[in-house]
């Protein structure tokens, strides 16, 4: 006999969402990793997109073809000790998607209507039992709208820029602060400000400032609002 299959809504879902830099990512995968929950990085979905667009010299313009790369590109998440590994059409992607040209890249494309409905299933896919933390900027909104847990981080745009210069210089990339600065504002800016399941907090998410507070202390605060699980 077949096991029984978990009805997919039953299955408990976490989302965090929130802007570039604001800790999602960080605080998703300690989260997940005390729940033994599965994790899903939706906006690594949307820069393999763009980084398989590159590849194929298609123009973030062509929308068109961004939609046929979209159902052509194959992304696979292979965990490990640290960063999961992310990687595109059997590629090892995992460096040159964490670049900011790639994030502002997936920020264009994630504006078009029909590639993030060719991510849809794909990312509902990821609720698998025990349960799912997911991270992105529509997660709590359109993609997992009855999760039970939903939480919006945000941090200055300044602590991000900093945030980000620090993580990236650890990287051996060289930027500047001002101008990732100002790529973090105009990337917030398309984001909130497009048609299609822009950055906003759900309406039953709780918003976390996490300006001046440690990884640690975010993630307390965020299984605290889990008492039920
Ligand atoms: N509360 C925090 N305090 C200090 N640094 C943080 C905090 N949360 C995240 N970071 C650091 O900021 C950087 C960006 O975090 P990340 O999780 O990639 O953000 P996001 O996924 O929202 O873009 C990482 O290097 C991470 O270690
Ligand atoms: N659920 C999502 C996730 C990401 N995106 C888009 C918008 C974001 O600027 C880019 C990159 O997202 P990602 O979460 O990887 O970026 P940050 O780590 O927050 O800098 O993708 C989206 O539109 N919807």
């Amino acid at each position: 006999m077949t096991e029984p299959q978990t009805e997919r809504s039953a299955i408990p879902v976490l989302t965090i969402d929130g802007p570039s830099g604001s800790g999602k990512g960080t605080i998703c995968r300690h989260v997940a990793r005390r729940l033994g929950w599965h994790y899903l990085d939706s906006g690594a979905l949307y820069r393999a997109v763009g980084i398989a667009a590159s590849w194929n010299d298609i123009d973030l313009s062509d929308a068109s073809a961004l939609v046929r790369c979209t159902f052509d590109t194959t992304i696979d998440f292979q965990e490990g000790d640290d960063e999961p590994r992310v990687i595109v059409n059997g590629m090892d992607a995992t460096d040159e998607l964490r670049t900011e040209t790639a994030g502002a890249a997936a920020s264009a494309i994630a504006a078009i209507p029909e590639v993030r409905a060719a991510l849809k299933d794909a990312q509902r896919a990821y609720r698998r039992p025990p349960g799912l933390v997911a991270d992105g900027r529509d997660m709590g909104t359109v993609i997992f709208p009855d999760a039970a847990h939903k939480v919006f981080l945000t941090a200055s745009a300044e602590e991000r820029a900093e945030r980000r210069h620090k993580q990236l210089s650890e990287k051996g990339v060289s930027v500047t602060l001002p101008g990732l600065l100002r790529e973090i504002l105009a990337r917030d800016a398309r984001d909130a400000n497009r048609a299609v399941a822009p950055l906003r907090p759900a309406d039953d998410a709780v918003s976390i400032d996490t300006t001046g507070l440690s990884i640690e202390a975010v993630v307390e605060r965020v299984l605290a609002l889990m008492p039920a699980r």
